[in-house]
């Protein structure tokens, strides 16, 4: 077998070039950190840092993943394209006895403009409760000031009437979706805080709608063709179902 590689001394880790991209990383990271009790979550050694080719451009991964009392898995992942292309992708996926929406953010930003910009709380189990309904609406209501808000694609059947989505050009709306995105995740881990474990049966429900929602994630080919063209479509296909959206045992 090949002998050992030296292990790289250089911290492994993405720079991304767009400031919206890298404010959201920090918010999401020590709203985490004020909330949570966090622990590590490890995933397969070699998925951590990925780097690969697209087209002559270098595609860079960088995963960060941790688990609480409440969540089996919070993921925050950055990814940089070339010299400009950022993606931001972060799913937060409680563990199936808490009765709790995903929170699922994706950011796509090149130099001159993010063209998707998505925060949701989706539902795993029917509609997204009446709590969250009402809490969210506030932030929600403020998403007729972004210019161009975007329609989900047909796969998108899994989002929630609070999602926002849509195309973030000038300061102003990067700021608005910071905020709302700010609402949002502090509403949510509030909720959470406060979780309290369900009976088996509902737990089966959960578990059936998480694994709802990740077949409905891994029908993103926008995603799916970025990755197969940076590797190829079985290590894409493997990384969506074991990094991005595995579903829960
Ligand atoms: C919570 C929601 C959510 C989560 C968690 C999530 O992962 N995606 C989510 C949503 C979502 N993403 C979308 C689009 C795109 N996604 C990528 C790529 C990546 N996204 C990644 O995470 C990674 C791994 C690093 C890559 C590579 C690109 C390039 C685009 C096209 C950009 C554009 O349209 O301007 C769309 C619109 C789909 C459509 O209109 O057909 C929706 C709805």
């Amino acid at each position: 077998n090949r002998s050992p590689r030296p292990m790289r001394m250089e911290a492994k880790t993405v720079k991304p070039r767009h400031p919206l991209v890298s404010r959201l990383a920090e918010l999401l990271v020590s709203t985490w950190g004020e909330y949570l009790q966090l622990e590590p979550y490890h995933l397969p050694a070699d998925l951590g840092f990925v780097e690969g080719q697209l087209e002559g451009d270098r595609l860079t991964i960088v995963n960060r993943c941790y688990q609480s009392r409440v969540f089996r898995k919070l993921h925050l992942e950055l990814a940089t394209i070339g010299p400009n292309l950022d993606i931001l992708h972060c799913v937060m996926y409680p563990r199936p006895q808490f009765d709790l929406p995903i929170y699922g953010t994706d950011i796509v930003a090149s130099t001159q403009m993010v063209s998707a910009a998505i925060v949701d709380l989706s539902p795993v189990r029917g509609e997204l409760p009446p709590a969250y309904l009402a809490g969210l609406e506030p932030s929600f209501a403020r998403c007729t000031d972004f210019g161009q808000l975007r329609n989900l694609p047909p796969w998108g059947t899994i989002f929630s009437p609070r999602c926002v989505f849509a195309r973030v050009v000038t300061p102003t709306e990067a700021d608005l979706f910071m905020e709302i995105s700010r609402a949002y995740l502090r509403f949510h881990c509030e909720q959470a805080a406060r979780a309290e474990a369900v009976d088996t049966a509902t737990e089966a429900q959960i578990l059936a709608g998480q694994r709802h929602y990740c077949e409905q994630q891994q029908q993103n080919d926008k995603t799916r063709r970025i990755l197969a063209q940076a590797f190829d479509e079985a290590w894409a296909e493997r990384y969506i179902r074991t990094v991005l959206f595995d579903l829960p045992q």
